[in-house]
């Protein structure tokens, strides 16, 4: 099974354009090992083929890294490397995905459950991501408006997320909402003070399903 995922895996990176070292591709196949194993224990997906579990979970976040990339780079943080919040993370999902793939991005997984969060700090111990932490708490208790990236992937609508985080949130800072079909009615829901600047379409390799990335900022009022 392990030969299978691998070459699906390396299918999907090939797709996506991500070039991966060997050590992270095989660290994403750990870390699907991990969830595999503790999902019982956690309750971290209902999600539980290998395979299903690769494209639904991992390619689906692996398929937002270079969009991810893109923003940071344009952001241009300076003097200090860049961090992301990802909100109501789980399983680590796009969390843990974004820790691996940008070795270089300092990794907050948030979420409300403390088991949760005790696996992500289990995963960052035995993937060895010193730039990834578990934090257990409610978003909405976060201040601080340092997070140059506040990331989220099913977790609420457009506004909730955006209000719940947005003491999180650098004032440069900009929030990427995973989404499947381009969601109109949150769109429109937004309050005035939050812009849509893109609705990103993602091509998730192996998935037959639309996708897209909602990135919003801070606006003047
Ligand atoms: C549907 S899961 C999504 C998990 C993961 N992002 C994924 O895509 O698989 C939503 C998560 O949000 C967490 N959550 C709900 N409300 C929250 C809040 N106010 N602050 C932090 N986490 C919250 C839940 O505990 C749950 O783990």
């Amino acid at each position: 099974m392990t030969a299978v995922l691998e070459r699906r895996l390396r299918a999907g990176l090939d797709a996506l354009g991500l070039a991966l070292a060997d050590a992270q591709a095989a660290a994403l196949l750990d870390y699907l090992a991990l969830l595999q194993k503790w999902n019982k224990v956690y309750n971290l997906t209902a999600v539980r083929d290998p395979a299903e579990m690769l494209t639904h979970h991992l390619l689906d976040s692996l398929a937002a890294v270079a969009p991810l990339q893109r923003e940071l780079a344009a952001m241009g943080v300076p003097g200090r490397p860049p961090r992301l919040l990802d909100v109501g993370a789980g399983g680590g999902l796009p969390g843990v995905v974004f820790a691996l793939c940008c070795p270089g991005v300092e990794v907050t997984c948030v979420d409300a459950v403390a088991k949760k969060a005790a696996f992500i700090q289990q995963a960052a111990a035995s993937l060895r991501l010193p730039n990834l932490r578990g934090l257990h708490a409610r978003v909405e208790s976060l201040t601080g408006g340092d997070h140059d990236v506040v990331s989220s992937r099913a977790f609420a609508a457009l506004a909730d997320f955006a209000a719940w985080s947005r003491a999180a949130l650098a004032p440069h800072g900009v929030w990427l909402a995973m989404k499947g079909r381009r969601p109109m009615d949150e769109i429109a829901a937004l309050p005035a003070g939050i812009a849509v600047f893109h609705v990103e379409p993602l091509q998730v390799p192996g998935l037959d399903a639309e996708r897209c990335i909602v990135w919003m900022r801070p606006a003047l009022t």
